[in-house]
């Protein structure tokens, strides 16, 4: 299946210059939802996976989805707020500024191998937060998932990503 199809391409959204990914027209797609799934499982399946990590927002869809397939666990990574428990915390950087994600801090242990789950891997700045967030629990061993890549942008962070087995179903470059 050419996944890329399935994608809409949206010009200067949020703002000038940037070409948006909208991957809503995946996520209405039946066909594309199965594929997406199976192809995260089948990559996946022989890794002993306890629990699949997924970020707020577009990250939820798929990781909930194959947490279920991989018979694991799912732990959600929020925008800061909006977990009620104890937290562990990341800053990260945006284009202009920072944010925060969060995750719960009982939510990984160091028996877990974990699979992190997002739709869109850019500069990184998000993916190199969760994986600090998992590092912090002693988790026995990271993997990533991402739908898609944008190969052009290339940042420090996409570099500390290259020590982990990654599997990424659309790039753009
Ligand atoms: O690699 P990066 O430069 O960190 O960018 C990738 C992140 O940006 C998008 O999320 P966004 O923050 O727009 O949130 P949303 O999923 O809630 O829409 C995307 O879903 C990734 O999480
Ligand atoms: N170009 C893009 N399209 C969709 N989501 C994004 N997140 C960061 N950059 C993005």
């Amino acid at each position: 299946m050419d996944l890329k199809k399935e994608i809409r391409e949206i010009a200067d959204y949020p703002k000038e210059g940037i070409s948006f990914k909208d991957i809503t027209t995946l996520f209405k797609n039946r066909d594309a939802v199965r594929y997406v799934t199976e192809s995260i499982y089948h990559g996946f399946k022989d890794k002993g996976i306890t629990k699949v990590v997924g970020l707020e927002a577009r990250g939820f869809v798929f990781g909930g989805a194959v947490a279920n397939q991989l018979n694991a666990g799912f732990v959600p990574i929020r925008k800061r707020g909006k977990l009620p428990s104890e937290i562990l915390q990341e800053t990260y950087e945006l284009e202009y500024g920072s944010d925060v994600v969060e995750m719960h801090a009982d939510a990984l242990s160091n028996e877990d191998i974990v699979l992190i789950h997002d739709d869109l891997l850019a500069t990184g700045g998000t993916a190199v937060a969760a994986l600090k967030l998992a590092q912090k629990c002693g988790v026995k061993q990271i993997y990533f998932s991402f739908i898609c890549d944008l190969e052009f942008i290339d940042t420090p962070n996409k570099q500390l990503l290259r020590d982990y087995e990654t599997q990424v179903l659309v790039k753009y470059n």
